[in-house]
């Protein structure tokens, strides 16, 4: 049986009840494989931010199953006691804002998550800098996140979406606020790093200029998902 990084079956959500209930997802089944880089689109209300809550444990399906490599997460009810652990170990989240915190170094900014998991100061940083170095920001180390361009902040952001090498990463609009070649860049390095890391990487966009580099493409509409094959790496491969 192929293991997916990231796997559900059957997932809904409805907020509210009776007259008033809002059906947000119709049992939906997606599986994404480790080292697999998908994109998530559809118009506004369609699901996507509630879709990706429920993937990232931030709020509760209504129904249906979810499994993160073979552990089973959710099976209409959490499966697992601590969600705050799970989100911090298996999922790493890219906003469309980098949310840097303005006050301390980029590099700072990266090993803060290793270090509220247990590692010390030094080994944080260690681990922080290789990846910096992975994502080519580490000349970048030690400015403030106010001297970086939106490019870098965005890699930043990957990296401390990264830094405890998650299985998942679900990324929310990453490339909204660059440009195409930004964009692009963007992109590839999260494709790379999903290789590299055999990490399953959800990308939700409205951005037309990453839409073609996805192999797979998940299309949301009042709840319900439908899959399209894209160029992926080779669209990639020819910008
Ligand atoms: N907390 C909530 N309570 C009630 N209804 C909600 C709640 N959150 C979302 N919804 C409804 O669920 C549906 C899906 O919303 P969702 O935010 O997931 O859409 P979206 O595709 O992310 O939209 P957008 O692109 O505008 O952010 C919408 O009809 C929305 O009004």
């Amino acid at each position: 049986m192929q293991q997916y990084g990231i796997q559900i079956s059957g997932l809904s959500k409805t907020f509210g009840r009776g007259d008033t209930a809002v059906h947000a997802l119709k049992q939906i089944n997606m599986q994404i494989a480790p080292g697999e880089v998908v994109g998530l689109i559809g118009p506004s209300g369609s699901g996507k931010s509630t879709l990706l809550k429920c993937l990232g444990a931030i709020i509760e399906p209504s129904a249906g199953q979810m499994h993160i490599g073979d552990q089973l997460i959710y099976d209409n009810a959490w499966k697992i006691s601590d969600l705050r652990a799970l989100r911090r170990d298996k999922i790493g989240f890219v906003f469309q804002s980098p949310y840097l915190i303005p006050f301390l170094t980029t590099l700072d900014n990266v090993a803060l998550l290793p270090m509220l998991a247990g590692k010390n100061n030094k080994e944080a940083r260690q681990l922080a800098l290789d990846l910096l170095t992975v994502l080519q920001v580490e000349h970048r180390a030690h400015a403030l996140p106010s001297r970086l361009s939106g490019g870098e902040q965005q890699r930043i952001a990957i990296a401390r979406g990264l830094i405890n090498r998650p299985p998942v990463i679900l990324a929310d609009e990453p490339t909204a606020a660059l440009d195409s070649v930004r964009a692009l860049t963007v992109i590839k390095t999260l494709n790379e790093i999903a290789r590299d890391y055999k990490t399953a990487v959800i990308v939700v966009t409205h951005d037309d200029k990453i839409i073609p580099t996805f192999k797979r493409l998940y299309h949301i509409r009042d709840g319900v998902t439908y899959e399209e094959q894209g160029e992926g790496r080779s669209f990639l491969e020819k910008t």
